[in-house]
């Protein structure tokens, strides 16, 4: 069956989604817009949209599937303009923004117009933005939260997860509020608290550049969502407001109880602060792809001789295996470093290390 798909927003998202779509659907045809004519230029050349759309009104006159992937308040401006504009009669309209209460509300005006809303929130992405950086199987084994508007019916549901079959995603249905406060508590919160280590690392930085050289290490690696796009930042939290707000009090009560242990050398109290939380930490699913976990990592201590990293790769390569990404770290002058591998899935993961201890590496993964 071909499909007819408006995709509107080709950033990282979108053009995640196309491919993902065209994975499962060969046949789709997806007509692309977005504000930035750069990015529909690229989409295009790129072959993840089949046809570039002249305005909004070119792109959704004549879709089956409308999907809005721009950050969540256009996306809510973006809903008002379907209000006013031709559609196909029985089109699912769906999103992919990360917060979902305020969308739907403006989602459920849709349906007057005999089109159906289904929120959605593929929650798997990274600090990338752009049409350029789009991944197929960006989406594989993450959850996709889909939050119907109301009296939208199973038969739509279904066909919308048949388009999006090809993110091989695990699809769940949630309450629009029940979404953000999850979302708010594993990734907004994080993240906000991501930006606020920068500033403070930032701010003690003014005092002496050696401080941020310092933060070359770990320090990177728990704040690198901090790089992601601003805007959609900015959006998120002005449309989870209502949710963050009491996280912020709980985080205040958490640091002030840290403050005191500290005060009164409570040295038991602060064995069992990080005793419990690395008890959870080491028991959290691993094995599932969460909005926070999209890489598989494998660290390799390596001695700091010439040859070292072509010794890696070629192992890992003669065993077929794509690395999608690697970093060097802490490797100083004639001291072991360590190498950061990223693989596409855990099946690689576990060949690497296996193939990399056979080759006398010690090879560890963190999740
Ligand atoms: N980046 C991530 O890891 C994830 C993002 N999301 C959500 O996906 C959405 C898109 O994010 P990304 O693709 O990462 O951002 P992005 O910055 O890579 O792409 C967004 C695109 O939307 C376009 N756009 C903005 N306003 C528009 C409008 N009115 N009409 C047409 N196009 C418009 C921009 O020009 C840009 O090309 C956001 O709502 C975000 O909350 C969801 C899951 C993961
Ligand atoms: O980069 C990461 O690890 C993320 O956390 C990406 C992300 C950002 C926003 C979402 O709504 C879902 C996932």
């Amino acid at each position: 069956m071909s499909k007819q798909i408006a995709l509107i927003g080709l950033g990282l998202i979108g053009g995640s989604l196309a491919l993902a779509i065209k994975s499962g659907l060969p046949k789709a045809q997806i007509k692309g817009f977005d504000i930035d004519q750069n990015s529909v230029k690229l989409a295009s050349t790129l072959q993840i949209i089949d046809e570039q759309a002249e305005s909004l009104e070119d792109a959704v006159r004549d879709a089956d599937i409308i999907i809005l992937a721009a950050p969540v308040e256009s996306t809510i401006k973006l809903i008002q303009q379907l209000e006013t504009l031709p559609l196909q009669a029985g089109a699912i309209v769906t999103d992919v923004g990360s917060t979902k209460e305020t969308v739907v509300v403006a989602g459920n005006k849709l349906q007057s117009k005999g089109v159906f809303f289904i929120g959605g929130h593929p929650m798997a992405g990274s600090h990338k933005t752009g049409v350029e950086a789009s991944i197929e199987r960006l989406f594989e084994n993450a959850y996709y939260v889909l939050t119907p508007a109301e009296g939208v019916p199973d038969n739509k549901l279904i066909q919308l997860q048949n388009v999006l079959k090809g993110t091989k995603a695990k699809f769940i249905q949630l309450e629009p509020a029940s979404h953000d406060r999850f979302a708010g508590l594993i990734s907004h919160f994080p993240h906000i608290v991501a930006s606020a280590l920068v500033h403070h690392v930032a701010k003690a930085g003014d005092e002496d550049p050696l401080i941020t050289q310092l933060a070359a290490g770990g320090f990177r690696d728990i704040t690198r969502i901090a790089s992601a796009s601003p805007t959609m930042w900015r959006d998120i939290l002005m449309h989870n407001k209502e949710q963050l707000l009491p996280m912020i009090q709980e985080w205040n009560a958490i640091m002030k109880n840290v403050e005191d242990m500290l005060h009164t050398d409570d040295d038991e109290a602060i064995y069992a602060f990080f005793a419990d939380a690395k008890d959870v930490r080491d028991n959290l699913p691993s094995k599932k792809k969460g909005a926070m976990l999209p890489f598989y990592d494998l660290y390799v201590d390596i001695p700091d001789h010439p040859g070292v990293i072509s010794d890696v790769t070629a192992i890992l390569a003669k065993a077929s295996i794509s690395i999608t990404n690697i970093r060097i770290i802490e490797a100083r002058e004639g001291i072991m470093g360590a190498l950061r591998l990223s693989f596409r899935s855990e099946e690689d993961l576990t060949v690497a290390k296996q193939q990399l201890e056979e080759h006398a590496y010690e090879a560890y993964d963190v999740q």
